[in-house]
């Protein structure tokens, strides 16, 4: 227990929740060895925090100046807001910038020259330790600041070191692709509840489909069309969902998600 030092989370919003929650149930830390700072407005987010018995402020400040490891987790468009606010407490501190588009070269330009910065990408399912993140390191994050990070994120999902120019396409297909998979769960239920089924079961069901499925891609490493074929029988009735997926546009249609997604976020960062 307490391997890792304080830390501290600017902007405690939903991402932070899930992370930090994460970290807790994993035994990665304890919550007074966390800190927390979230918009003066934001009741919601400091109830929750509160609720997780993190001490929670309405200034960055304190976060910065009581933390070791301090994760940026606001919106991208508040990042230029609260570097300046950082920029004198930063020295020697590390940076986890979960900011979707915001670039290493950015963090570390409006923060301390001593600043040691790494950019990262998790995602939602961290809060059940399920999440899948990755990072890429500033040009003063030594090996060993990898290695935190690494450890860190590695306990709530799986982690990977990958080169900052992966982020935008990373951020589109696992960042965001929760919403994704959420809306197919909600779609397979709601077709369930349409031929007949209640509700919670078709959920259930739903869920675990999903769940199962990329648990087989995963473990099994074999080709997702091979694992779609073995489930298609001649004449059956997958072959004639399959049909119908297919006429709509279903791969193209979420290839061209991951697309707009990418897009959106080379827009953010000034590409
Ligand atoms: N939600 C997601 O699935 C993921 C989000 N991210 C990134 O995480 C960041 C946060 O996203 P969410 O948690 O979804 O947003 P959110 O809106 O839930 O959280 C933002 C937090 O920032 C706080 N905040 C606003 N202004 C502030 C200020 N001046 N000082 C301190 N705190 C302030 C708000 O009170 C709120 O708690 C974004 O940059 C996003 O790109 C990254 C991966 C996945
Ligand atoms: O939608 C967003 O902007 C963020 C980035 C990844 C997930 N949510």
């Amino acid at each position: 227990m307490n391997q890792v030092g304080k830390i501290g989370v600017v902007g405690g919003g939903k991402m932070a929740l899930a992370m930090v929650k994460g970290f807790l149930t994993a035994g990665l830390t304890k919550s007074e060895r966390v800190i927390a700072s979230v918009h003066p407005d934001d009741k919601q987010s400091l109830k929750q925090f509160e609720q997780i018995n993190v001490e929670t402020v309405v200034e960055n400040a304190p976060v910065v100046e009581k933390s070791d490891i301090i994760f940026i987790s606001v919106k991208p468009q508040v990042v230029p807001i609260i570097l300046p606010e950082m920029r004198p407490l930063s020295n020697n501190k590390l940076f986890i910038s979960i900011a979707m588009g915001i670039t290493l070269k950015v963090l570390e330009e409006n923060l301390s020259s001593e600043a040691r910065v790494i950019r990262a990408m998790p995602n939602t399912p961290a809060l059940v330790r399920s999440g899948c993140s990755v990072f890429a390191r500033g040009t003063k994050a030594s090996q060993v600041d990898g290695e935190l990070t690494k450890s860190l994120l590695a306990a709530i999902g799986t982690c990977e070191e990958v080169p900052e120019s992966y982020f935008d396409a990373i951020t589109a297909l696992s960042g965001s692709g929760p919403a994704y998979v959420f809306v197919m769960i909600e779609a397979l239920a709601d077709g369930g509840v349409r031929m007949g089924l209640p509700r919670d079961l078709a959920y259930r069901l739903a869920a675990q489909t999903v769940l199962g499925a990329g648990q087989l891609v995963r473990d099994t490493k074999e080709h997702p069309g091979l694992l779609k074929d073995n489930v298609t029988s001649p004449a059956g009735s997958t072959a004639a969902a399959l049909k119908v997926l297919e006429t709509a546009g279903f791969r193209g249609t979420v290839s061209n998600a991951v697309e707009a997604a990418t897009l959106r976020c080379r827009e953010i960062s000034g590409k």
